[in-house]
């Protein structure tokens, strides 16, 4: 059965539907990445987003239950070039047509997505809408028009209550703004005793389960859209080590005094070089973002840049000059992508203990 793609500039895109057949607008973005589309499909920072994959063969290992990054997904759409519907893998347990079904979500095959590509990097990126042939250009260029692209992801994505998965180390609180499974993992994996608070959890409900750190996760949509969160990191800073990634990055750096801007097209694969200033070192990191911090507004923090990406220059980390807290916009958890960023979380627990010593802690 035909679909289609319209974007708000009035390009065009006919492909097969795969999936949901159900109509879907977001804000189109590109990955990458060669493979991982399952844990791109699961990453909660992609709600509200219509997904494209550059890598022209989607769906060829199938679908299994281990490479969920979330339990359900939230991508609102899914464009590639070939959907692959007789994967051949071991551990596939369903091909990508049949899960987009179960889960409702929208795919468009046949598309070709190098040249869409081209485009929202050309443009930035774009409002689109996956909807049936019957649907004019026309009249889906003054729908997306008036239709306001949603702005509570991570209420929508976040835990709604807390919950622990205990072990016997350091006590973290992780903040859910739409975690990756990855980032509880890397924690579990450090016998971390974890408790999980939803993204609007108050600087008292923190600190109230003493923590020894506290991690802010990834997640969907514009950091400035997530206050609450702000005012909840200025009233822990100092009090406890904290280091975020992604969305928690942007989200301690607005509430340090930095500020964040929209990036043209963002940075989405799995293969991002990024430097460490201070050894010269670079990590092939896997990325989803398309916020990014400002860098002349560090001068009025007391922010240090730490990582930068080779590709643009743009920020890659952050650490504050006077208290134990440091963040990375990229994912050291991978999930998918390269693990060369993996010892960010020994960093995390080695700061934990640091602060412990000085602070004469002593439990765990
Ligand atoms: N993966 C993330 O946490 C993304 C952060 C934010 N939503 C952005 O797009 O920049």
């Amino acid at each position: 059965m035909k679909r289609q793609l319209i974007l708000e500039d009035g390009t065009r895109f006919v492909g097969e539907a795969f999936g949901s057949k159900r109509q879907a607008v977001g804000e189109v973005v590109f990955n990458t990445g060669m493979t991982g589309y399952q844990e791109i499909l699961t990453d909660p920072s992609y709600c509200g987003q219509i997904v494209t994959m550059t890598y022209p063969l989607i769906g060829n290992y199938g679908v299994n239950r281990d490479d969920f990054e979330s339990i359900e997904p939230h991508v609102f759409g899914f464009v590639v070039k070939e959907a692959c519907l007789s994967p051949s893998n071991w551990r596939s347990e369903m091909t990508i047509d049949e899960y987009l079904r179960m889960k409702n979500i929208p795919g468009l095959a046949g598309v070709d997505t190098r040249k869409l590509t081209r485009i929202i990097r050309q443009h930035g990126t774009l409002k689109g809408m996956i909807c049936d042939m019957d649907v004019s250009v026309t009249e889906a260029i003054a729908y997306l028009k008036e239709t306001e692209l949603i702005r509570d992801q991570v209420k929508r994505v976040s835990t709604k209550s807390a919950y622990a998965s205990p072990g016997r180390g350091h006590r973290v609180v992780l903040i859910d703004f739409g975690m990756k499974h990855g980032i509880l993992r890397e924690l579990n994996k450090r016998h971390c005793d974890v408790i999980v608070l939803p993204y609007n959890a108050t600087a008292e409900e923190v600190l109230q389960l003493h923590p020894d750190g506290v991690m802010l996760s990834n997640g969907p949509g514009d950091p400035k859209d997530v206050p609450e969160a702000i005012h909840m990191i200025q009233g822990i800073l100092g009090h406890t080590p904290l280091f975020g990634i992604c969305l928690g990055h942007q989200l301690f750096a607005l509430a340090c005094g930095a500020n964040t801007e929209k990036m043209k097209f963002g940075h989405r694969g799995s293969n991002h070089p990024v430097q460490h200033i201070e050894t010269g070192k670079v990590a092939i990191t896997s990325q989803n973002h398309g916020y990014t911090v400002t860098e002349q507004s560090l001068s009025r923090t007391r922010l240090q840049v730490t990582h930068i990406a080779l590709n643009d220059g743009t920020i890659e980390g952050l650490r504050h000059r006077d208290v134990p807290a440091f963040t990375v916009q990229y994912h050291p958890e991978a999930s998918p992508g390269p693990e060369d960023a993996n010892d960010l979380f020994d960093d995390f627990i080695a700061m934990i203990e640091q602060f412990k010593k000085e602070r004469g802690v002593v439990h765990a």
